[in-house]
């Protein structure tokens, strides 16, 4: 199977698969290649990879692994820049973009060599962006879906997959269209409607200031994705316009139904409304890890008096709900602090948060 893997693209993604294929491949030797040196050689301060290519050809001739995880207008460039390279015979090209089409096809042009290029796509990630950000169990229970082109590919499917064992995902298989289509309607959309929420806080934060401090837990909670890198997002939007541009439309409609509802004052209509979203919503499957954030932190906006943690600690305590790190990040205008928890488990962070905000305290998972 060889042992010379190189990632091209080392920020939350590339950081997170390389400690991840490390784990399960300890004799594997991780070469980095990042167009940004600070984040190449942050990559070997932390022991992400083991070591750093000056430059794409170098890290890829003798590869028997090449996993790209830049951001997609990248990933394509990558792609070109690879199919006039020497590569090692048998060697397999995957990538981690968030859009399988483009990609896909731009794959076409290593076509003639004699590698084998599979898509793949871990549908778990964060807001935060970067290889400071990495964790080698951040796609742990995820869905990490491959969109392999021909039948012939099964036997490197199986290489690629045990590869990349450590993710510890649940591994699964679409076409590109199909893969888009589900991608833009449960990650692409959201997105924009998060972004979209605090464009409008901030047009009506600019005439009432107050309305930024007013922001608490729901606001916080639906916007926590928009604070993610908006290169990554700008290329997801572009790569997958037919799909988004039909959902946009979709949701102006939707949204025109609920306006006539308000307008009419139509009571079943919008308690029915509210009705379906929340047992659709609670019907959600419950996974540990996948959409949702595998950072266990949680921030609590707390008045700034002397035994104001152990108030926080001791409330904790009594549910048994056990801190591995306590924080004090910052002091707002004198008046109020904000403590930084962190929690092993999800669980743990969720029956805290629910706890504290039972309690009147503003806790969120995202600053
Ligand atoms: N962040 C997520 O939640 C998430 C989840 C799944 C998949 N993805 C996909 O994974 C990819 C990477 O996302 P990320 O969150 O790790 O982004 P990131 O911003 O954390 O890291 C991207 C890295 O790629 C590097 N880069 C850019 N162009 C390059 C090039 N030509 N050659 C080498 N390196 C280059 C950047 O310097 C940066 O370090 C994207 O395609 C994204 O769509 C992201
Ligand atoms: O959890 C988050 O912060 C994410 O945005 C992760 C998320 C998602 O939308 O679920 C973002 C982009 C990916 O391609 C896959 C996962």
């Amino acid at each position: 199977m060889g042992k010379n893997v190189l990632i091209a693209g080392l920020g939350l993604i590339g950081g997170s698969l390389a400690l991840a294929v490390k784990k399960e491949h300890p004799e594997a030797v991780i070469t980095g290649f990042d167009v940004n040196e600070r984040v190449m050689k942050t990559a070997l301060a932390l022991d992400v990879i083991d070591i750093s290519a000056p430059t794409l050809s170098d890290g890829a001739k003798d590869a028997d692994l090449i996993i790209i995880a830049a951001p997609i207008r990248q990933t394509v460039a990558i792609i070109h820049d690879l199919a006039a390279l020497p590569l090692k015979e048998g060697a397999i090209i995957t990538d981690a973009g968030s859009t399988k089409k483009t990609v896909c096809e731009a794959a076409e042009a290593l076509k003639e060599r004699p590698v084998t290029f599979i898509g793949g796509h871990p549908m778990a990630g964060s807001h935060k962006s970067g290889v400071e950000a990495s964790r080698v169990r951040l796609f742990e229970n995820a869905y990490y879906i491959f969109t392999p082109s021909r039948s012939e590919h099964e036997r490197t499917m199986i290489r690629l997959q045990n590869w990349l064992k450590g993710t510890k995902a649940r591994f699964i298989r679409l076409d590109p269209d199909t893969h888009d289509f589900f991608a833009g309607t449960i990650s692409h959309f959201p997105h924009i409607v998060a972004a979209g929420l605090v464009h409008q806080l901030k047009e009506e934060g600019q005439k009432e200031p107050v309305l930024n401090d007013l922001a608490a837990g729901g606001f916080r909670d639906i916007t926590r994705i928009a604070s993610a890198s908006p290169v990554m997002w700008r290329d997801i939007l572009l790569s997958n316009k037919e799909v988004l541009l039909a959902i946009i439309d979709q949701w102006q409609k939707k949204m025109h139904q609920v306006r006539s509802m308000i307008e009419e004052g139509n009571e079943d209509a919008l308690h029915s409304f509210f009705q379906t979203a929340k047992h659709t919503r609670d019907a959600l499957p419950v996974r540990k890890k996948g959409a949702i954030p595998s950072f266990y932190d949680l921030f609590v906006d707390v008045p700034d008096h002397p035994g104001v943690i152990s108030d926080v600690t001791g409330l904790l305590a009594k549910d048994r709900i056990s801190i591995t790190n306590i924080r004090i990040l910052e002091t707002r205008e004198d008046i109020t602090g904000v403590l930084r928890l962190s929690f092993r488990a999800e669980e743990d962070q969720l029956k805290a948060k629910s706890l504290l905000r039972e309690n009147l305290y503003d806790a969120y998972e995202a600053p």
